[in-house]
């Protein structure tokens, strides 16, 4: 097992509203190692950017974070308080800091159309002191790594390159401070499919040759099923689940894991029906937040704490019926294989 790069522990965001507050985040914990791509999947709303903001430090001021996250920096340095670093310090280190990286969700449609890829790179430098000389150089490098010819990408406009090749531009600049986490925000939605393969090729690639660990943040259960090797399954701010992506899809020991492989035939085979998605709120801070939609549902979930239960090694779930629940799942799809 390769090392750790980023430890969250406890992560807590709220987001306070002139009428109300939005727990966007609860109690978060995990563990990015290099080399190792960490899938956070979840519907609509239920926190994964937020986390990704946190991280990086670019919450909006209504936000009130709790919890800790190291990096551990292949420099050797280290860094405990990335959540709450002051200000200042959080100024001076960015400079030339680099150390977490971000591709904003449709971020390539947000390189400017009046500019080359070469002055993107080049302005992505100046920012952090990097002289034009190396950044050319650095620019042909990483170019050459996201597998694009420097020479006539670097002369391009936006819009004389296809989605996928803007994507793969998006990604070389985030690479340019040599980070060592870099994430991911859906980073292959509004591509299409041939070119969604090749990003996540890339994806792959960069984790094998790239001394990074990634996080990539999708709704899309396939993406993570086809690059990731670790998965933490978001709900409403909770983490429901977390373990290896083989065992999770294999085995999952969470309702609502189960749920969202069975929205994707293509990876679920197992059969329990659930109740339909729709009626997403408990009104109460307590219990299980999918109690509403749990065909396996009973009154102690009401009071559940979700704290994550190992239930197997590696493999966590917040559900405290995991056994139960797994129990059930195992019988079901050996007497409906049987049927077959
Ligand atoms: N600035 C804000 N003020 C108040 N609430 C917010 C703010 N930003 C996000 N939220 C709320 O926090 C919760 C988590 O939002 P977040 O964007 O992190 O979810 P997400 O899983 O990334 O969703 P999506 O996949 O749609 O991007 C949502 O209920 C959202 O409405």
């Amino acid at each position: 097992m390769s090392s750790t790069v980023l430890s969250v522990k406890n992560l807590n965001v709220t987001y306070k509203t002139a009428t109300f507050d939005v727990e966007a985040v609860k109690n978060v914990s995990f563990e990015l190692h290099r080399h190792e791509i960490l899938g956070i999947v979840g519907e609509s709303g239920s926190g994964k950017s937020t986390i990704a903001l946190a991280l990086m430090r670019l919450l909006p001021n209504n936000a009130v974070i709790t919890g800790e996250a190291s990096l551990y920096s292949r420099d050797g340095s280290r860094i405990d308080n990335v959540l709450t670093l002051p200000e200042e310090e959080l100024r001076r280190i960015r400079y030339r800091w680099g150390k977490i990286s971000i591709v904003f969700q449709g971020a390539m449609n947000s390189l400017n159309p009046l500019l080359t890829v070469k002055d993107h790179f080049i302005d992505t430098a100046q920012a952090h002191g990097i002289d034009k000389e190396e950044a050319l150089k650095i620019a042909a490098d990483l170019l050459r790594s996201v597998r694009l010819e420097p020479a006539r990408v670097l002369r391009s406009y936006p819009h004389q390159l296809s989605g996928g090749m803007k994507q793969r531009v998006m990604i070389a600049l985030a690479l340019m401070l040599n980070p060592d986490v870099i994430i991911l925000d859906e980073p292959t939605t509004a591509l299409d499919t041939l070119t969604q393969r090749q990003i996540l090729e890339l994806i792959r690639d960069l984790r094998k040759e790239r001394d990074v660990g990634i996080m990539l943040i999708t709704h899309d259960l396939s993406v993570v099923a086809d690059v990731a090797d670790k998965v933490l399954v978001l709900y409403r701010g909770y983490v429901m689940e977390i373990g290896d992506v083989y065992t999770v899809y294999s085995r999952p020991y969470s309702p609502y894991t189960l749920m969202l492989i069975n929205s994707f035939p293509a990876i679920g085979k197992r059969i329990i029906k659930l109740k339909p998605a729709g009626i997403t709120a408990t009104t109460n801070n307590r219990g299980c937040p999918f109690i509403n939609r749990c065909p396996f549902a009973s009154i102690e979930c009401a009071d559940a704490d979700m704290n994550l239960i190992e239930v197997e090694p590696g493999h966590f779930s917040s559900c405290i019926k995991a056994n139960l629940i797994q129990q059930q799942v195992a019988g079901k799809v050996m007497a409906s294989e049987q049927q077959q």
